[in-house]
């Protein structure tokens, strides 16, 4: 398939769900018009193959996290995600193939009212390069630097999986079911609405290099420390049956490709962060004064938490 005959079968496919979008796929840009008031928070992130995900991902579930990844990282905001574009450079354009990425793009929006508004096709080796642009009210961003001393410090969803996945998936094509889940949860990150924790948190961030690393951001920009309770950790059931103790608080301090948020919040907001978010929100710690990230076990016992750090692409 040739360059335009994609083009042609991606607008063929594509209907605007947003009324604020004016113009889509087609001209020289998009048009969109956010409402006035309204903030954009704009996140750009790349998936190469065998650096992002494994050689041999199929299409849809390399079109389906290209899409979860960046959705993440605009919950990770608070916001509600509006636009995407998708840059994709291929060795060829194989119709049905492009299809599939497609399904698996569309799949990870789900109901989310998200219009793909461009992008941009070129040959070379596989990669995809996602712009995602979210709304929300000005002033109400969920960043980096609101973390108070004195907040709890909690994640959604489960731990480690998805870094086990990647251990996995030699084992793909006879995988048993937990080997299967852990495989899922590398290949199709869940991506959690952050939106729904406006005015609720004070610092957030999703966790795409491990908890310890995307942390350590969420400290050294609000300039506080943290302490946390490593048995707290969320953790699977599949993990819990698969994996040492040690093996598992590995990966989930430092394994990365999460995907979860980390929030920090006042106590009193709890319950009202874990009725808006429909997920499991679980309190792993708390923010201190002391400058560092510290971990301890159930006695007490200071956790050795000079294991690697996370996910650095130049390290
Ligand atoms: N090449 C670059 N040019 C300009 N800004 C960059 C570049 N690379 C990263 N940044 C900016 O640095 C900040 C941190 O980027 P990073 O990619 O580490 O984001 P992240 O959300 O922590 O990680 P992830 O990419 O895994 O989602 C962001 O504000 C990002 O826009
Ligand atoms: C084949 C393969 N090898 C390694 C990994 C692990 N991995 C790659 S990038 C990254 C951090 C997030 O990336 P970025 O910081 O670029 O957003 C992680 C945890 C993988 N998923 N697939
Ligand atoms: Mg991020």
């Amino acid at each position: 398939m040739r360059e335009f005959a994609l083009i042609d079968r991606l607008s063929q496919r594509l209907a605007n769900r947003r009324a604020d979008t004016r113009l889509g796929i087609g001209d020289d840009g998009a048009l969109v018009a956010p409402s006035a008031g309204q903030e954009l928070a704009i996140t750009t992130d790349t998936l190469i193959a065998g650096r992002h995900f494994p050689v041999d991902t199929s299409a849809f579930d390399i079109g389906y996290k290209a899409l979860a990844v960046n959705l993440s990282d605009l919950a990770a905001m608070g916001a509600d995600p509006a636009w995407v574009t998708i840059a994709l450079a291929a060795p060829e354009l194989n119709a049905g193939w492009c299809d599939a990425l497609l399904d698996g793009a569309l799949a990870a929006i789900g109901d989310a009212s998200v219009d793909i508004v461009g992008g941009d096709t070129t040959r070379g080796e596989l990669s995809l390069t996602i712009t995602a642009i979210g709304c929300l009210p000005a002033g109400a961003a969920l960043r980096r630097s609101g973390a108070r001393v004195g907040d709890l410090i909690a994640v959604t969803g489960t731990l480690g999986d998805a870094a086990y996945g990647l251990q996995c998936w030699p084992t793909r094509d006879n995988a048993t079911r937990d080997q299967q889940f852990f495989i899922d949860r590398l290949a199709r990150p869940q991506w959690r609405p952050g939106a729904a924790l406006r005015g609720l948190v004070n610092a957030a961030i999703d966790i795409s290099d491990g908890l310890a690393a995307d942390l350590e951001h969420v400290l050294s920009a609000s300039e506080v420390g943290a302490r946390l309770d490593i048995d707290t950790l969320p953790t699977s059931e599949s993990m819990m049956r698969s994996c040492d103790r040690e093996t598992r608080l590995g990966l989930q301090w430092s394994g990365g490709d999460d995907y979860e948020l980390c929030v920090t919040l006042n106590e009193a907001q709890l319950d009202r962060a874990r009725a808006a978010i429909d997920c499991p929100l679980t309190v792993i710690g708390e923010i201190e004064a002391e400058i560092g990230l510290r971990a301890f076990d159930r006695h007490g016992v200071r956790w050795n938490s000079d294991k690697a750090r996370g996910w650095d692409h130049f390290a």
